[in-house]
């Protein structure tokens, strides 16, 4: 996997690139039913917002559920973990990032109005969070369903994402502030936190 040079001139310059279609139809579809088995299966958990002793849960701030992916050959998402895994590689020889391992998380917003309230997924000095990137796996999202992913570019007005099926956005994770509007329909998103090549 290659980034475009478009996405590396716009990783640099806004701190984000979006891409349009990430895997293809096909396999598009097979991460997103496998994701959503995963849901209906009730195996996710609600989602905090501190680490360690601090950690709370409060939907007025977060709304999702989550879990974690891991990888998994052989299944869709194991062959979307893949793909993260070689996006990761693309940042680091195409944006000279410097990533080393990811996270890679599977969340759904419920609906009813389960929203993200802005934030950004790094501070300078108590992550080691570099870049997110996040997948979406919402086939027929229309604009009812609201969730849209809001963006705060440092230079620029806010730019919304529609979390449509297929679509990537990468951003670096100190850099760009975001939310999650209310999302009216269930909302699966798969997200992936590179870190340093440094971090532990
Ligand atoms: O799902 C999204 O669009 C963003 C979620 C998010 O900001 C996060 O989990 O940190
Ligand atoms: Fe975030």
């Amino acid at each position: 996997m290659e980034l475009t040079d478009e996405e590396v001139e716009a990783l640099g310059t806004r701190g984000y690139f979006i891409r349009p279609a990430f895997l293809g139809e096909a396999r598009a579809r097979a991460a997103r039913d496998e994701a959503l088995s995963r849901v209906e299966s009730g195996g996710m958990r609600p989602a905090g917002i501190r680490r360690g002793a601090e950690h709370t849960r409060d939907t007025a701030v977060r709304g999702d559920l989550i879990d974690w992916v891991l990888p998994q050959p052989g299944t869709p998402l194991g062959a979307l973990w893949e793909s993260f895994r070689e996006l990761g590689e693309a940042l680091s020889s195409g944006a000279y990032l410097g990533l080393g391992r990811f996270d890679l998380q599977l969340a759904c917003y419920p609906g009813g109005g389960a929203h993200y309230a802005r934030h950004r997924d790094a501070f300078p000095g108590q992550s080691n969070r570099r870049a997110t990137a996040i997948w979406y796996a919402n086939a027929g999202w229309a604009p009812e369903h609201g969730g849209v992913l809001r963006l705060y570019p440092e230079d620029s007005a806010p730019v919304d994402v529609e979390p449509s099926l297929d679509r990537l956005v990468v951003f670096l994770s100190e850099r760009i502030e975001h939310e999650v509007l209310p999302a009216f329909a269930p909302r699966l998103a798969l997200t992936a936190w590179y870190y340093g090549r440094d971090a532990g």
